[in-house]
């Protein structure tokens, strides 16, 4: 019987990876941890103090000073946040000292869940089960104008899918630990499923992986 359990959600902008690792983090009874809002956490800190986010040295520095049991995801969802996050996230050096906190969370002795771009490639390359969620860009434009509208706030369709590829394109191109599936991680496509359909499809992924190792 396994002790331990390493779960590994990867895919693009708004895909649902939060909210699927979430569900299964309860799941499972595992510890999650969001790893882009460690980017944006970075991010933040710079835009805060004022800071140019070109400059690899500064955001490496501030890398340094993230303590992920303390972000605060309702501070960093700012979409303003989300866009720095990805012109900082081309770093080496950012990703290196994120991508150490990242592992060392991951190493709790119960196992844990992460989501973000780079977790089965590069975070936890020997995670138990691998997903990598997508949806096409219009329906992830639905959803996230979905969750604009429902906090109260308002959007354009258009610009909201322009700029979820526009963040794809960055997140794919970059030449450190670009966003793509690991090799041997499960393709899920969400267009067509709904959170609890998407849910249920990822415990079979686990599952059948738990039946196979034991
Ligand atoms: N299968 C689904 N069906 C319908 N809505 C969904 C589904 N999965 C997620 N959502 C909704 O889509 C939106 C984006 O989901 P979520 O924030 O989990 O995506 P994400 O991939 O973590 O985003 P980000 O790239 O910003 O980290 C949320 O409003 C969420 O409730
Ligand atoms: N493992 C990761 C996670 C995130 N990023 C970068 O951060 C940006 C914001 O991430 P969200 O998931 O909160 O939207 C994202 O666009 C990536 O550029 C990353 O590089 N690696």
């Amino acid at each position: 019987m396994k002790t331990n359990l390493v779960i590994a959600i990867d895919g693009p902008a708004a895909s649902g990876k939060g909210t699927l690792a979430r569900l299964l983090a309860e799941r499972y009874r595992l510890p999650f941890l969001d790893t882009g809002l460690s980017y944006r956490a970075v991010a933040q800190m710079l835009l805060s103090k004022n800071l140019p986010l070109d400059r690899e040295e500064l955001a490496a520095e501030e890398a340094g000073r993230v303590d992920l049991g303390r972000m605060d995801k309702a501070m960093l969802s700012l979409h303003a946040v989300g866009e720095a996050a990805s012109r900082i996230a081309v770093f080496p050096m950012v990703r290196r000292v994120l991508v150490e906190k990242q592992r060392a969370f991951a190493q709790n002795p119960k196992g844990a869940v992460l989501d973000g771009r780079d977790i089965g490639t590069v975070v936890c390359p020997d995670a138990d089960v691998k997903i990598y969620l997508t949806a096409s860009p219009q329906v992830r434009a639905e959803r996230r104008l979905a969750e604009i509208e429902a906090r109260g706030g308002t959007g354009d369709l258009e610009t909201i899918r322009k700029d979820i590829e526009a963040r794809d394109a960055r997140d794919s191109g970059r030449a450190d630990s670009p966003l793509k599936p690991a090799a041997d991680a499960h393709l899920l496509d969400t267009s067509e499923l709904d959170i609890d359909a998407a849910f249920t499809a990822a415990c079979a992924i686990i599952d059948k992986a738990l039946d196979a190792g034991s």
